[in-house]
């Protein structure tokens, strides 16, 4: 194969639901690999996916994938009421878009596991003859949170469940091709004389959310695990003034504190961000 063909492949995406964030992730999240949605609590990780799930039932034409989706959830409830209010006002395809969206708690990595080695049958066979094309796992993070300690035995054990859940996740990817999100907590950095020896895990030194340095959890081996990493961040400020939503109504401004999203390492994505908000109501 020759380089210039590498350009014609275009890789399936699923959008957002907002063209400013399509723009960044170059039309939305691929399918076939593993796309991070990192960041503090709070700051709009759960929002991206639950919009994610009911995007993935728009056909095609509309920047969907005409597809089911699964959601996998390790922090309880799942926020039904709010994935309902969201569906209220999205224009699905489907008379009941909720369900094609499957539920799915886990509370440790190997339930994930043995969920993941027998997804074959429900990507192979979906339940409702609508194909499933997009996993969602939110979050890793909380999977790992307990049950380890700091010593090189449990690391040692987690980087291996870390290494076959990305595993099995890369190998439905590929076999299926759904798009695969996972959402993962971001820890503080704790401060050392030596910046220098700090490491640097894609496009930034370091990265801030409200004020503090933080940085995704889980480490490096999990860093290794996932295909692109984007990281969301809140401002420590409300912006001085109303932010215009280019909105000609009255309700067009936004005086809450201002996200914002960076690509910090993607195959297809250069080095990039964007600022965006959540609102209450559809926009
Ligand atoms: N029911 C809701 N309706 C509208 N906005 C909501 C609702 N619930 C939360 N939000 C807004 O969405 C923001 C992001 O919340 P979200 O749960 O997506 O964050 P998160 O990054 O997933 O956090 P965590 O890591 O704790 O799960 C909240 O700060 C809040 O402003």
């Amino acid at each position: 194969m020759r380089p210039q063909r590498l350009l014609d492949i275009a890789t399936e995406k699923c959008t957002l639901g907002c063209p400013i964030l399509d723009d960044l992730l170059g039309g939305g999240v691929p399918c076939g690999s593993v796309t991070e949605f990192a960041g503090e609590s709070g700051v709009g990780k759960t929002q991206l996916c639950l919009q994610l799930a009911l995007c993935a039932m728009l056909p095609p034409s509309r920047g969907g994938l005409s597809a089911a989706s699964l959601y996998i959830h390790s922090e309880f409830p799942f926020p039904l009421p709010r994935l309902r209010h969201l569906s209220f006002h999205f224009p699905s395809p489907f008379p009941s878009p909720l369900d094609h969206v499957l539920v799915r708690g886990v509370h440790t990595a190997d339930e994930l596991l043995a969920i993941l080695d027998r997804l074959g049958d429900l990507l192979s066979r979906p339940p409702s003859g609508v194909p499933v094309k997009l996993i969602v796992i939110d979050s890793i993070a909380a999977l790992f949170r307990s049950d380890f300690d700091n010593n090189s035995v449990d690391l040692k054990r987690r980087s291996s469940l870390f290494f076959m859940i990305a595993g099995k996740l890369k190998e439905h990817a590929a076999r299926f091709g759904p798009a695969v999100v996972v959402t993962n907590q971001a820890v503080d950095v704790v401060a050392t004389e030596d910046q220098s020896s700090r490491l640097r895990v894609g496009n930034y030194a370091s990265l801030r959310t409200s004020g503090r340095d933080v940085c995704p959890a889980l480490g490096l081996s999990w860093a290794n695990c996932v295909n692109t990493r984007l990281f969301l961040s809140r401002s420590e400020q409300r912006p001085p003034k109303a932010v215009d939503l280019g909105d000609s109504t009255s309700e067009g401004t936004y005086t809450g504190k201002v996200r914002r999203i960076q690509v910090v390492f993607a195959p297809h994505l250069p080095e990039s961000s964007c600022e965006y908000v959540i609102l209450r109501r559809a926009y």
